[in-house]
């Protein structure tokens, strides 16, 4: 394996009472490329995502990083590896600049404003009350505060969800910078034109199930909508 930030999933599964929300998924998600995952509403995509850093853990089977179990990895170490952008972002301080500096306290005043611009704010908006933002400012907030502690992998889920076109191109082009870097992205997404845009290879998802597993040109799944 090339470089740092590569998944390998080993027979995975969850379950959660009766429900198999994913059903054995083996893949190898390559470090320093973007793994797109797709697939219907409620397909387990999110699920997946989750597992990637520790917030779910698998019912049975194995996920790797680097070669390593993410069982022998401290969650904290995992988690300032490995960045999670989720849907509903939850702000956890009452000012932006603070907000920022939660996973790195040391980050300078020109540090924020460099995050900020990154991810299409102000410098202004380092003096903000995180409970005034919109939707979609508070998922910029979000990724700048994942960006801060410089994650090798940066995990998305569903970046379109509460943005508007705008701020979405703000996220695809965080990703983009991330994947220039030589870093690891793991996107979900049910925007098949960002998809076909920046995946290198793509799980497509359905019942729990792996369906299809390939570059984006080679699935059928992403001709829908073409
Ligand atoms: N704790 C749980 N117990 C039982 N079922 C759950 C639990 N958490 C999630 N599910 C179900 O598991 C399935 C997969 O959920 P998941 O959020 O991973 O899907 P998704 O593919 O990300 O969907 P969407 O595209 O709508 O966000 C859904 O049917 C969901 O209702």
């Amino acid at each position: 394996m090339t470089g740092s930030g590569g998944f390998l999933l080993d027979q995975v599964s969850v379950t959660r009472g009766e429900a198999r929300l994913l059903d054995t998924i083996s893949a190898r998600l390559p470090a320093g490329r973007c793994t797109a995952v797709v697939g219907p509403s409620g397909a387990g995509k999110s699920t997946l995502l989750r597992l990637l850093n520790r917030l779910d853990d698998v019912s049975s089977g194995r996920i790797l990083l680097d070669d390593v179990p993410l069982t022998e990895l401290d969650v904290l170490a995992l988690r300032r590896r490995v960045g999670l952008i989720v849907q509903q972002p939850v702000l956890l301080t009452e000012l932006v600049a603070e907000e920022l500096r939660v996973g790195r306290p040391e980050l300078g005043d020109d540090a924020v404003r460099e995050l900020l611009e990154q991810v299409g704010l102000p410098a202004e908006f380092a003096q903000r009350r995180t409970s005034e933002l919109s939707g979609g400012e508070a998922q910029r907030v979000c990724l700048a505060r994942a960006l801060a502690v410089e994650p090798g992998v940066l995990l998305l889920d569903e970046p379109t969800s509460a943005l508007d076109g705008v701020s979405s191109g703000v996220i695809v082009d965080a990703a983009r910078a991330h994947l220039a870097a030589g870093r690891t992205v793991v996107l979900v997404s049910h925007d098949l034109a960002v998809v076909r845009s920046i995946a290198d290879s793509v799980l497509v998802l359905d019942h729990g199930r792996l369906v299809a597993h390939g570059r984006p040109d080679e699935l059928e799944y992403l001709e829908a909508g073409r």
